[in-house]
């Protein structure tokens, strides 16, 4: 079997078997079979199934195929618990992991209930979709990102390595935690962040249409993640609740201080309003430079270069190439539309050193390079 050109211990040799096969399981599938892995599938759902076979993903899943040496359990983190027992009593030679949200609940469930759980370990990718699905998979959607090993205490030192290797041979850095620390992790930066941008959406919904058509980058930003499935989210919500619950009680108080003062303000009194708003916005910029930059590095400052790209099919493809002819490298891209317009705003984010280069030779090629300056 071809592998990622990784390690000697730990190495998986037999079929991998994935079940769920939504968004995080097909990626995955997909992944493997591009190193030339056997994969197997299985999902209660037989078009989801029927989907990602078509999609070159695998082979369905039945009593003849051989059995898995490696089984990943992709499912909403609700019945990831029992799905993990399940398949530790069906295959007992083989090592199990799961790719859910939370941890400290699924263990637990895992390491009760009687079955071999020395052979499971925990796991979670820190990379995902705002959209639910095999039809939204992408077979290097792991690459670059952290992907955290969460053993338990019966966990095996094999078992561990089985599933640290999965996540470097797809591309991603594993990082290892125990299921509380990562429960808490993840209440910071992925569960909260989930809830105050759909709840920030939500206050969309009482909004004028004359403002809506307004909504430029910094609506879009805050809101991306609020297009997520209703109900893969209820079950990640429901499982780490506690941790949760911690973070927004503290931005309760937050709130409830600035809204506080901003009554006092709008009412006349001038006392310590001005001065929450420069907290919190001040605040604000000190955790925002807090979060890693591109591969876990520190955040650095890029310069950014706005450009009009026509609104036809190629444009983009054709910025991409003509800043590699001149050498340049895009280190981050956003696209801003604005509906019915003939053209869209690239603000490409590049090394300041090749920002010269990179106005002239567009500007050469004719684009139209709008503003260049500082950019995070
Ligand atoms: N979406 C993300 O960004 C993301 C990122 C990392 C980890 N995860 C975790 O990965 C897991 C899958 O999430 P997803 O985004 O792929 O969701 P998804 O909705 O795209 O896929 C879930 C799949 O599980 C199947 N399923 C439902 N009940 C099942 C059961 N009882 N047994 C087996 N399969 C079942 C569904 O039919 C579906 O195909 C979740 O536990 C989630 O917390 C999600
Ligand atoms: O990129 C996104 O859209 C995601 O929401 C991915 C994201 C995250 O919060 O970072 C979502 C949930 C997962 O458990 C892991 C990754």
């Amino acid at each position: 079997m071809q592998r990622g050109g990784f390690v000697n211990q730990g190495d998986v040799k037999g079929p991998v078997l994935i079940i769920g096969t939504g968004l995080i399981g097909t990626s995955i599938a997909l992944g493997l079979r591009a190193l030339g892995f056997s994969v197997y599938l299985d999902d209660p759902s037989p078009t989801t199934l029927a989907l990602t076979v078509d999609m070159g993903a695998g082979l369905a899943w039945d009593s003849s195929a051989p059995m898995p040496e490696l089984v990943i359990v992709a499912a909403p983190p609700d019945v990831c618990a029992q799905q993990v027992t399940d398949a530790l009593q069906r295959f007992p030679d083989a090592i199990v992991t799961d790719v859910a949200s939370v941890k400290q609940a699924i263990a637990d469930d895992v390491c009760q209930s009687g079955s071999d759980s020395k052979r499971y370990v925990g796991s979670h990718p820190m990379a995902g979709r705002a959209r639910s699905g095999a039809a939204f998979a992408d077979k290097d959607l792991f690459y670059g990102r952290p992907w955290v090993i969460v053993p338990t205490e019966q966990s095996t030192q094999e078992a561990v390595m089985i599933v640290r290797n999965l996540a470097i041979d797809l591309g991603a850095v594993p990082t290892q935690m125990d299921a509380h620390d990562h429960d808490t992790a993840v209440a910071y930066v992925s569960h909260v962040p989930q809830l105050v941008s759909s709840l920030l959406a939500a206050r969309l919904l009482g909004a004028p249409s004359h403002a809506l058509s307004l909504a430029g980058q910094g609506l879009r930003d805050t809101t991306r993640i609020a297009q997520s499935d209703p109900r893969l989210w209820t079950a990640i919500v429901a499982g780490n609740a506690g941790p949760i619950a911690a973070i927004l009680h503290d931005l309760e108080d937050d709130l409830a201080d600035a809204v506080e003062r901003l009554e006092q303000y709008s009412q006349g009194s001038q006392v310590g309003a001005i001065g929450v708003i420069s907290d919190i916005v001040a605040a604000g910029n000190r955790g925002v430079s807090r979060i890693p930059g591109k591969h876990g590095q520190a955040q650095r400052s890029w310069a950014e270069i706005e450009v009009l790209v026509p609104d036809r099919p190629g444009e983009l493809g054709r910025l991409f190439t003509e800043l590699g002819q001149a050498e340049v490298n895009i280190e981050d891209l956003t696209l801003e539309h604005a509906a019915g317009k003939k053209y869209g705003l690239a603000r490409v984010q590049i090394d300041p050193a090749s920002i010269l280069t990179a106005t002239e030779e567009l500007e050469k090629r004719g684009w139209r390079v709008i503003s260049v300056g500082e950019s995070k």
